[in-house]
């Protein structure tokens, strides 16, 4: 009954050993090697066969290592390979030859009256010779991903969910926002001189307290946007041992994404006293416990990992909680995430400011009313959710009979065309990983990013290829959503992705913060309605190219790519066979332990997760029909508890669950009760100061009324009306809340 999103492994409880069985050594034992590894490498249907990228966050298998070892193995072959390689990638590959190939563009791009223009003069030609028989059909519109035709109803729903009274101002520049001189001088290190669109219209809003609902284009400094007012309040928390508290929770996706948050924050916050603090799985357990526990201001976290904190580490609440952002918001709001936010949501005070953001952001009330939102501001900078201005899209087609030819289209353009700063986008693990070996055996410097490397792995590929040590980045959807990595030029991908969302996040990792990017997508004859959706949707009809290989370049580099096979097969059988005598070696030093330290290791308390076996398994089996990042890519990893302990509490109010708890532990036999009642009693004297019974004006009976517990508290970073400075006057410690956008602990 535990749970650690540290590992895969971790999360069991160890099994009591059983001494009584003899492990018997079988001398007839083989490593099991079953089915042709590359079978699929070329194909579609990857997820069948067994995954053979190393899963063990421990000691990670590094591939590096097994290709270079088998290279110095071939070392004259090889030799002999290279350089045949190096003379045909020279001057014939980038002759300007223009034949028509098997990899053409649909026509749908001709019907939309799309620019066709030669996106690279080495191997790009315009090809219109089959218009007519592959236009759209008639009712092709019907097929378009997302519905924008919006009932009256509707229209009427999101009248009364959303705020629109509230103005929103226009600021061209950080100083009219009076922001607090730290914070000035932060956005100066950092060269912002004047907000984006979406942070213009956010910060002055989002300082009033007010809930909010943001979407932007990919690449548009959302997050600045949202921790910009987050800061600025937070200048004026109440200070002191006695105030100290986490007041505000960034929940993001991905583990990578939470890195990434927390830097750009660190960096916004560098000249103020607020802390942070990292809680994303994959990371230390034990040292972020100890950071929790000085009560940080901010946690930014990814859901499984604050889940485990929650329950787990006993000094660790969101009582004072008072502003909860959501970035990423349609994701963490989809299936795969609903029940982890369900949980998390019962643990923040009512009372929060709720901010969501997102640049496929939806405004579905049926969607947001999950979040219990109260009376949110509408920000949709870019309402149509299109690419950003500087993005050029371009599209290979992949005929259905030629679908075995992608991995050398890819190759061909990797060698020839985009040899640096790109990002290659694969549907699953395996086909990256795969993908990554014959990069490799090809001399082409890659590092992969998906959820079956460890977490330090992760984040080694990532870092390299910031540093530019790795020219391509080969990735799942992991890498897909909000990872601003500075002078990526293209985005490739590999598939087109099934959710015209998640093509958008792919080629937003490109043409960011104003700047110009190229995305190539192999559209094959299945993607035609999202071609045509991606179409619709774009900045600019003149930003559509469509990309034609040369037939003879295709051919060269298939057979390549076929002649790699044998070798690709070996480095994964290579790679398997050390991954499970490693395998061998750890359950060989797991049960040396057990003996050592039996005593010790069950005596530790088990750590519990929110949701029984059963439900755990049923929501990954929904995480995988899902969208986006399959589980164990997010922070939630799939050995998160394999035997959870049932929830007794559960859907219980976090009041309810409190008195229950409370009344079972005095009931408790021995210390465990006494000790955890006065955790709990601790963590309540902990929390800043409510502000006791405050005295309100009953309108209707003119009577004083006295506020319900929960009101308003003390030490409320947010006591402060900051709207008054946007009149010029500073809010002082010790304001009282006025204009604000809701009273505390008003019902939502
Ligand atoms: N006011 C500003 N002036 C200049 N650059 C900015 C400004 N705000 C943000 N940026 C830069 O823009 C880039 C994109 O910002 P950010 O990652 O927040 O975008 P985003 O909208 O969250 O993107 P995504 O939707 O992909 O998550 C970052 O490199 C950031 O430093």
């Amino acid at each position: 009954m535990t749970v650690d999103s540290d590992s895969d492994e971790q999360g069991q409880r160890p099994k009591k050993p059983n001494h009584d069985q003899e492990v018997e050594f079988d001398p007839d034992f083989r490593f099991e090697l079953v089915g042709d590894l590359y079978a699929d490498l070329l194909h579609s249907d990857l997820e069948r066969t067994p995954d053979t990228v190393n899963k063990m966050s421990k000691n990670p298998i590094s591939i590096e290592e097994v290709i270079a070892r088998r290279k110095l193995k071939h070392a004259s072959a090889k030799r002999k390979r290279v350089d045949e390689y190096e003379s045909e990638s020279g001057t014939s590959d980038c002759s300007t030859e223009r034949s028509t190939t098997d990899c053409e563009v649909p026509d749908e791009f001709k019907g939309e009256g799309a620019s066709l223009e030669v996106a690279d003069k080495d191997e790009a030609s315009v090809d219109d010779s089959d218009s007519q028989q592959d236009s759209p059909s008639e009712d092709d519109d019907s097929l378009s991903v997302e519905s924008e035709t919006e009932t009256q109803a509707e229209k009427d729903r999101k009248a009364v969910f959303f705020d629109l009274e509230t103005r929103q101002d226009s600021h061209s520049s950080f100083l009219t926002m009076n922001l607090s001189r730290p914070l000035q001088r932060a956005l100066t290190s950092l060269g912002f001189v004047s907000p984006t669109p979406i942070q213009a219209s956010t910060i002055p809003v989002a300082l009033l307290g007010k809930d909010v609902v943001g979407n932007a284009v990919t690449g548009s400094g959302k997050t600045a946007a949202f921790i910009i007012p987050i800061l600025e309040r937070l200048l004026y928390r109440e200070k002191g041992n006695n105030a100290t508290a986490t007041r505000c929770l960034i929940l993001v996706p991905t583990r990578e994404l939470a890195v990434q948050c927390f830097e750009v924050g660190s960096k916004l916050a560098a000249y103020t006293d607020i802390r942070f603090c990292l809680a994303a799985g994959g990371l230390s357990l034990k040292s972020q416990e100890a950071a929790l526990r000085t009560r940080p201001d901010i946690v930014i976290a990814t859901p499984g990992r604050l889940i485990d904190h929650l329950r787990n580490s006993p000094s660790f609440t969101l009582d004072a909680l008072d502003v909860l952002v959501l970035d990423e918001a349609d994701r963490m709001l989809s299936e795969g995430f609903a029940d982890e936010l369900n949980e998390i949501i019962k643990s923040c005070p009512v009372s929060r400011q709720t901010m969501l953001f997102s640049a496929t952001m939806t405004d579905s009330v049926d969607e947001l009313v999950k979040m219990s939102l109260n009376k949110p501001v509408r920000l949709f900078v870019d309402p149509k959710r299109t690419t950003a201005k500087g993005l050029i899209q371009e599209f290979v087609r992949v005929r259905a009979e030629k679908e075995s030819n992608r991995t050398a289209l890819l190759v061909a353009l990797c060698k020839r065309t985009f040899r640096q700063r790109v990002i290659v986008f694969f549907r699953s693990k395996k086909l990256a990983h795969q993908v990554r070996v014959v990069f490799s055996l090809l001399d082409m410097n890659a590092a992969e990013l998906h959820g079956d490397l460890s977490q330090e792995q992760r984040l080694k590929a990532l870092q390299s290829f910031r540093d530019g040590q790795a020219d391509f980045l080969l990735a799942t959807d992991l890498a897909s959503r909000g990872l601003d990595i500075k002078g990526i030029e293209t985005v490739i991908n590999y598939d087109m992705p099934n959710q015209f969302e998640q093509y958008l996040h792919r080629v937003g990792r490109t043409a960011r913060a104003g700047k110009s990017g190229r995305s190539i997508t192999l559209v094959g004859e299945s993607d035609r309605k999202m071609l045509k959706s991606v179409m619709k949707h774009s900045a600019s009809d003149d930003n559509i190219r469509h990309r034609v290989i040369p037939a003879d370049v295709v051919l060269k580099w298939s057979k390549k790519v076929d002649e790699l096979k044998g070798e690709v097969v070996a480095v994964l059988h290579e790679e398997k066979e050390e991954k499970q005598l490693l395998q061998a070696d750890m359950e060989l030093k797991k049960g040396q332990n057990m003996l050592e330290h039996e005593a010790e290791i069950f005596s530790r308390p088990a750590r519990t997760w929110f949701q029984t076996e059963k439900e755990k398994a049923r929501a990954a089996g929904r995480k995988q029909g899902g969208n986006g990042i399959a589980p164990g890519e997010s922070g939630i990893s799939p050995g998160d508890s394999l035997k959870p302990k049932r929830d007794k509490y559960a859907g219980l109010s976090r009041k309810v669950k409190r008195r229950k708890m409370a009344i079972e532990a005095e009931q408790e036999p021995g210390q465990k009760g006494a000790i955890d009642a006065a955790i709990r009693s601790a963590k309540r004297q902990a929390r800043p100061g409510k502000v006791g019974k405050v005295q309100t004006k009953n309108a209707a009976g003119g009577r004083k009324k006295v506020a319900s517990k929960g009101t308003s508290r003390v030490g409320d970073a947010f006591n402060h009306d900051l709207s008054a400075k946007r009149e010029g006057i500073r809010a002082r410690k010790g304001d009282a809340i006025g204009g604000m956008g809701r009273r505390k602990g008003g019902k939502r």
